[in-house]
């Protein structure tokens, strides 16, 4: 079974995420590719659905944010959308005001995790709120610097209006919190739509290694047991992550009992949750920096080892 790959649109509201998920549509249509949409709304109505072209799978997530409020309504949307629906890539564009780590990890859930591949976030900023980002309050800042620092492609949008100083200035600034992602001054999202196509997971981890300074750059991986593993030897395995890791969320078949045990990572705190039936033996991992390669050489080591 082919994984269908996942892009998701962030930046803030009115930034132009709806104008560039159209033509990532478009895009992928004339190559032949089949994209669905999941589109998450704060209100109760849905307005960007409408700029969707009939015949495109489109599901709506309403009235609350996917990565705090309405996580449950995403799960159900995706199994519905998994179980009926035929297509290749899966673009979800968040509200303006989702945290793109939180939004990951709603939608990177264990339950469906090995029918996807994460591609990554596009970022989308509107250069005029950018522009203006000191008078904003502190907490919106963040958000704005968040969605920045996350990101695997940036789109710097609404130039048109912006002085070439205006734009060095922004570029530099946005460059100075994401050193990795690749940056690209648009108007109406206008991007080389094959550089999106081109994401993948672990595509800078060579830039990364010689990059002097600490920059986050987030990854996602999803392992899927074949084997039980001891406990022990995976809380070895673990501690050695740490300090890169946002989250860690799945159900893992340990040596010593029936079922997989529903273990959740967030926060430093390792949880583990007894099942009373067999669910799907996926883990999903979100850190900094991870290399996909090595962990999933290490976690094959402990289910042969175990
Ligand atoms: N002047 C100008 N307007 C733009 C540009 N890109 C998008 N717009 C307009 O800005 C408005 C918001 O764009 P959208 O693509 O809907 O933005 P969004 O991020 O999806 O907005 P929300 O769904 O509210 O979060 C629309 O009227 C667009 O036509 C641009 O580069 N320049």
């Amino acid at each position: 079974m082919n994984k269908k790959h996942v892009y998701v649109l962030s930046g803030f509201l009115g930034s132009g995420k709806t104008t560039l998920l159209k033509r990532m549509i478009t895009f992928f249509q004339e190559n032949g590719r089949r994209p669905a949409i999941l589109m998450n709304e704060l209100g109760e109505v849905s307005i960007d659905s409408n700029e969707v072209e009939e015949g495109t799978p489109l599901r709506e997530l309403l009235n609350g944010c996917i990565c705090c409020t309405i996580q449950g309504q995403l799960e159900s949307q995706l199994q519905e959308l998994l179980g009926t629906e035929c297509f290749d890539d899966l673009i979800i564009e968040t509200t303006g005001v989702a945290h793109p780590v939180e939004a990951i990890d709603a939608i990177m859930t264990p339950l469906f995790a090995d029918q996807l591949e994460w591609k990554g976030i596009i970022t989308v900023i509107d250069s005029l709120l950018w522009k203006r980002k000191g008078d904003l309050d502190i907490q919106l800042r963040q958000l704005l610097h968040e969605q920045v620092k996350h990101a695997d492609l940036i789109i710097l949008n609404k130039t048109d209006s912006l002085s070439e100083m205006e734009r060095g200035i922004i570029t530099y600034d946005v460059q100075d919190l994401n050193q990795i992602a690749q940056i690209f001054i648009t108007n109406y999202s206008e991007i080389p739509m094959k550089r999106i196509a081109q994401l993948q997971m672990g595509e800078k981890k060579s830039i990364m290694k010689t990059t002097v300074n600490e920059h986050l750059h987030l990854s996602v991986y999803v392992h899927t047991f074949t084997k039980s593993v001891d406990k022990r030897q995976f809380e070895n395995w673990l501690k050695k992550y740490v300090d890169h890791l946002y989250r860690m969320k799945g159900y893992i078949p340990f040596t010593h009992t029936t079922y997989p045990v529903l273990f959740q990572y967030s926060y430093g705190m390792p949880i583990y949750i007894p099942e009373d039936m067999n669910m799907p033996t996926n883990l999903v991992i979100i850190g900094d920096n991870l290399d996909k390669e090595i962990i999933e050489n290490e976690l094959k080591e402990l289910e042969y080892s175990s």
